[in-house]
């Protein structure tokens, strides 16, 4: 048993509450009534050796754990409720003979004339030690949506996850249970980094906004390798050192030759890979970065610039689509 969970056991066991939090408690109700979360204000003792602040994590989270399935429930639910939302307001438009705005038009999760595009990427998941919790959470359903947009782009690639271990998988099997990542089509997971140590260099880039040489377009045939990391910028220069130690040739992509963003130039994965996806679309970059990235990023204001020094020049994946297949 890990101290934590110890601590928790111990401390769950004790009679009187010192701290006081909101902690979560499930209210179940009757079938097709809102499922609610009642907010419980006490948590036991701070375990001795341990902070306020700590424990109160540990029990969060521990709490989380015990309630997994009823908050499955609740988002459940909410996905629900958000696609009756949906339907009734595209209900209402047909009734009224209008047309159906765009925003409101979804393309199909599967793109049944989909083209392999000849490519092959890979997403290096080497860096977990790095990110802390939250930033595996995203790193997950980042994954995840590059997913989506490889199974629904008129254009798809072969994607490898590399250095799948760990917190990664653990979130995978426990948090994203259910998602079947293992049987995704075009998409493989491996534990170890064999793909990028044992490929041919001559067809290995190692995507990086660290580097002066710029990507100028894609070629059918080579492996583009993409890190996969969360880290707000705090490790500049980490996948290009990787990159120069094992002698893979970098790129860039080309941004500022096509639109104008302030700041340094650093995208998330899954934008430069839905991006990779879209360019083969016309090879065209300026049109798949005005597709892919979120327009208030390409019409700069003040407040967008602020709002890039706040988190260190990363442009952040804002939707989970690109900027606009939600049409
Ligand atoms: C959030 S960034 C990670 C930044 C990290 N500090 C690093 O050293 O790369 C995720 C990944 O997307 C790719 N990337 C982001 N912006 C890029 C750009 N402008 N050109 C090429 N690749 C980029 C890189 O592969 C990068 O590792």
């Amino acid at each position: 048993m890990s101290f934590e969970k110890m601590q928790f056991k111990q401390a769950s066991t004790m009679a009187s509450p010192l701290v006081s939090i909101k902690s979560q408690a499930i209210e179940m109700s009757e079938p097709n009534e809102e499922i609610t979360v009642r907010r419980s204000t006490v948590i036991p003792p701070v375990p001795e050796g341990m902070s306020k602040r700590q424990w109160k994590k540990v029990w969060k989270k521990q709490h989380y754990k015990d309630h997994q399935e009823e908050y499955a429930k609740v988002r459940k639910q909410k996905r629900q409720r958000a696609k009756e939302n949906r339907r009734a307001k595209l209900q209402a438009f047909l009734e009224r003979g209008e047309a159906i705005p765009e925003e409101l038009k979804r393309p199909p999760k599967v793109n049944a004339n989909q083209k392999p595009s000849g490519i092959k990427i890979i997403i290096d998941c080497a860096f977990g030690d790095l990110m802390n919790d939250k930033e595996i959470v995203s790193m997950s359903n980042q994954i995840t949506r590059t997913y989506s947009s490889n199974r629904r782009e008129n254009h798809c690639a072969d994607v490898v996850v590399t250095s799948f271990n760990k917190r990664l998988k653990q979130r995978f099997d426990e948090g994203l249970k259910g998602c079947k990542y293992e049987e995704w089509q075009n998409f493989k997971f491996v534990p170890d980094e064999q793909p990028i140590v044992e490929a041919d260099k001559s067809r290995l880039v190692y995507l990086t906004a660290d580097t002066d040489e710029k990507l100028e377009c894609l070629e059918p045939g080579m492996t583009y390798i993409v890190g996969g990391i969360v880290d707000k910028n705090r490790h500049k220069l980490l996948c290009y050192n990787k990159a120069k130690e094992l002698g893979i040739p970098t790129r860039r992509l080309p941004i500022g030759e096509y639109i104008n963003l302030a700041g340094r130039k650093v995208l998330t994965t899954t934008h430069v890979i839905q991006l990779m996806l879209k360019y083969f679309d016309n090879r065209d970059w300026k049109e798949a970065l005005e597709y892919v990235l979120p327009p208030r990023k390409l019409e700069r204001s003040d407040n967008d610039q602020k709002d890039d020094s706040e988190s260190n020049g990363t442009v952040e994946e804002t939707s989970v689509e690109p900027a606009n297949s939600e049409l």
